[in-house]
């Protein structure tokens, strides 16, 4: 499902201080894996998740998402295929705080044009998968962090994309929300088949997955 060749990627390009973030990025990720990128700070979990999720540029080589190449696409037809097959959840929820919960949950499907009908549906059965179905009438300041977190990933999760990339999902939660969101992304990898990229150093997410991607300086050091 993903492919990345020869990927380089470069802050300060062109500077005295350039700094080479990711060196020669090799990788495949199958459909429906359950895998983390992993290493210590600054050797470039974000970077790379962001690189696949086609947020950010790179320098040089080559990222494919089913057999589409993201990397050479415009920002127009990339921001198109992240709306129809990617799901983001960050550390910072980034909810919508004018929006209620269920408004927060049904926003990529009605970006993408689904109906009232289908998106009352659709976010009815995420939120009682993710056990927030009583809040969805609230605002999401008025929730506490862990059941933010989880409409973040329902949101990610309501339009039905095909990857989900989970940046440090678990950095605001304390153990028993850590474990509860796991449990529960693990179920949706399950469930619905839908593959998932974490990135995160928490040793609880690292024993959870199928698949321990190490990272050190801009380095994939094991796969
Ligand atoms: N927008 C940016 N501008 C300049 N340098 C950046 C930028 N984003 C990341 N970097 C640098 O690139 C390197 C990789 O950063 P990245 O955020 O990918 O690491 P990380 O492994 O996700 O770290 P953490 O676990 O602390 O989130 C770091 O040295 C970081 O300082």
């Amino acid at each position: 499902m993903i492919r990345v060749e020869n990927l380089n990627k470069y802050f300060f390009k062109g500077e005295e201080r350039e700094l080479h973030a990711l060196k020669d990025i090799n990788l495949t990720i199958a459909k429906g894996e359950y895998s983390l990128f992993t290493g210590p700070s600054g050797c470039g979990k974000t970077t790379l998740l962001n690189a696949i999720g086609g947020l950010d540029s790179i320098d040089s080589g080559k990222v494919y998402l089913n057999d589409i190449e993201i990397s050479q696409l415009s920002e127009d037809e990339r921001t198109k295929i992240r709306l129809e097959k990617i799901g983001f959840v960050f550390q910072a929820y980034n909810l919508i705080p004018v929006l209620s919960v269920e408004e927060n949950i049904g926003f990529i499907m009605k970006l993408r044009g689904f109906s009232n009908k289908e998106i009352n549906a659709r976010v009815k059965e995420v939120a009682s998968l993710l056990e927030i179905d009583t809040k969805l009438k609230s605002l999401p300041n008025t929730l506490s962090g862990g059941q933010q977190q989880r409409v973040a990933v329902a949101r990610a999760v309501a339009a039905k994309p095909e990857l989900i990339l989970a940046d440090e999902p678990t950095a605001n939660l304390d153990s028993k929300n850590s474990e509860s969101l796991m449990n529960m992304m693990r179920s949706l990898n399950e469930k619905e088949g839908v593959s998932i990229i974490f990135a995160s150093h928490d040793e609880y997410v690292l024993s959870s997955v199928d698949r321990v991607i190490k990272l050190n300086d801009g380095e994939i050091i094991e796969s």
